[in-house]
């Protein structure tokens, strides 16, 4: 007879938290998000501490470089993603350990005979309108000039000019060099009235640009997630079968963790990945598994030595496991049923390994429910894939700005195949969607909002930190009907946006 599992698995939106009572020591300026990323034994420190409990998922549309430079000067940490050669993951992992503060790749490079017309549809996609030219059009060419919103009117010019005729050429740019200091280069940008400084090494190749206002925001992060040598922490994804050539890549740029990336982790793939990472690195390197929904799957990864687990299946927003395959279960019950596994296991071996809750996080709160409910820290990718920094396009969707979101199970992720499922890739079936997600901005400020709305909930708990939180949460599930009392109801909204939320 097979098992049943009693009652039935709730997610997020089935739960609210009922604040306890709170101090006048309980205000956002003295709550800490601090949080382990991964195993440590009782009375010693983890490794690594996220300073705040933030992840992004191993994902081709979330997780590229430049999310990983901005989440870590957050706080938090990406995990950049698998799908794609072994090399090329580990060029984007030393990438964020190259980083220079301040220094930014530009992600928006003309050449010199494009028209104005494809300005400005770069401008469109990417949002940003500083322009550097250069002679193959790649980030890193020969710097022949540089286009600004100031250098032409869309209204009156002929938008079939070439760059060229409108840009601002090298002759009269003032440019830095590899040497120049973030001081320094602050200090030449406001000297001649600059907005930015591109930076050229020795033959003139474009390194970068300073951008005025990265200098003023850079000193003004206090949560930077930062190494023993001062560069961004960032993680990789891996998987179970090409883990013999991937891993020595990922380590050698630098990787500060590794996540093996699999949507159901429960399994003796996972178990010969992390006895290969330990039979040839020993405990130095760390690497997460999962995906596990029951106190079971996390007990065998643990004891399989994993440094974190990751809980989730189907939960996803651009997931469809539950609906092709059948397997999963609710995300606030399998975190619950997980969380109970771990803290069992503390007590019994003296071990505490961190938990991740991946996917399914809609609203802010959802957030401060999986604190509530134990996980020690958050994988998301809707959430991420809506800023700037996540590595897709910007497009405009009936007026609304948009950026594209997909799925790691999906085809268009799939295509780079690293699927051998025993069968021809044409055997395979999708399990994720392709989508659009509503832009929303800087990483810097959605997240700086989501951060001060959990600590504001956490001081309604009664609660200064996670550890706090977990001990002190109390929660409830909620009916139906009371789920529509908790939205506005029986009123005529003014504004019909306001019933969209995404926060
Ligand atoms: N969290 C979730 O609910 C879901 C996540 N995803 C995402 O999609 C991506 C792909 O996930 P999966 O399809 O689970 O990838 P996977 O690589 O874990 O597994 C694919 C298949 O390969 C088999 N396999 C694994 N290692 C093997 C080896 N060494 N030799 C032979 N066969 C092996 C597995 O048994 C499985 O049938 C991941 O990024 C994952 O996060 C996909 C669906 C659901
Ligand atoms: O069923 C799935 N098919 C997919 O194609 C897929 N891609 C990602 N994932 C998982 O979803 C998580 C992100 O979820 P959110 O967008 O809700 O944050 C991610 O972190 C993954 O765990 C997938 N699940
Ligand atoms: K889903």
């Amino acid at each position: 007879m097979a098992t049943f599992f009693e009652g039935e698995s709730h997610t997020f939106s089935e739960y609210l938290l009922v604040p306890g009572y709170s101090s006048s020591e309980n205000i956002p300026a003295n709550v800490s998000l601090k949080t382990p990323l991964c195993r440590f034994k009782k009375g010693e420190q983890p490794r690594i501490t996220l300073n705040i409990p933030m992840v992004s998922s191993i994902m081709q549309s979330v997780s590229g470089e430049r999310m990983g430079v901005a989440l870590a000067t957050e706080g938090g940490m990406s995990f950049i993603y698998g799908s794609q050669t072994p090399e090329s993951e580990a060029a984007m992992v030393k990438w964020v350990k190259d980083y220079k503060a301040g220094v930014v790749e530009s992600d928006s490079t003309l050449t010199p005979d494009m028209t104005m017309e494809q300005v400005m549809d770069l401008k469109e996609r990417t949002g940003h309108s500083t322009m550097p030219v250069t002679d193959d059009g790649t980030p890193h060419g020969k710097l022949l000039g540089i286009v600004t919103s100031r250098d032409y009117r869309p209204s009156r010019d002929d938008h079939q000019a070439k760059v060229a005729t409108f840009m601002t050429p090298r002759e009269e740019l003032v440019t830095g060099t590899k040497e120049t200091t973030l001081k320094v280069a602050n200090d030449i940008i406001w000297d001649n009235k600059l907005n930015a400084l591109p930076i050229v090494d020795e033959n003139d190749h474009l390194v970068g640009i300073v951008f005025r206002k990265d200098y003023d925001s850079h000193k003004s992060n206090p949560d930077e997630l930062l190494d023993a040598n001062k560069r961004y922490m960032v993680g990789a994804g891996i998987n179970t079968r090409d883990y013999a050539k991937r891993v020595p890549l990922l380590l050698e740029a630098g990787a500060d963790a590794l996540c093996i990336d699999s949507s159901e982790g429960f399994s003796e793939w996972q178990k010969l990945t992390i006895d290969w990472i330990r039979e040839n690195y020993g405990h130095d390197v760390i690497v997460g598994a999962g995906n596990v929904v029951d106190a079971e799957g996390f007990r065998y990864l643990a004891d399989c030595g994993a440094d974190f687990v990751k809980v989730g299946i189907g939960g996803g927003s651009i997931c469809i496991t539950r609906e092709t395959k059948g397997i999963g279960r609710g995300q606030a019950t399998a975190l619950i049923d997980v969380c109970r596994a771990r803290d069992e296991y503390y007590k019994e071996t003296g071990v505490y390994v961190p938990v991740c809750s991946d996917g399914g996080i809609v609203y802010d709160y959802h957030m401060t429910l999986a604190l509530a409910m134990g996980a020690d820290f958050m994988m998301l990718g809707r959430y991420f894939a809506r800023f700037d920094e996540s590595p897709t396009n910007r497009v405009n969707v009936n007026g609304q700005y948009m950026k594209e979101y997909w799925g790691e199970g999906s085809a268009r992720a799939r295509n780079w195949q690293r699927y051998d499922l025993g069968g021809a890739a044409k055997l395979s079936f999708e399990e994720g969607v392709d989508s659009y997600v509503p832009y929303a901005g800087s990483l810097k400020d959605g997240v700086g909002m989501t951060i001060y709305k959990i600590k504001s909930t956490m001081c309604n708990c009664g609660a200064n930190s996670i550890h706090e939180l977990q001990q002190k949460a109390r929660l409830t599930l909620v009916s139906s009907t009371s789920i529509v009392e908790g939205g506005a109801h029986d009123v005529v909204l003014k504004d019909h946006n306001q019933s969209v939320s995404y926060h």
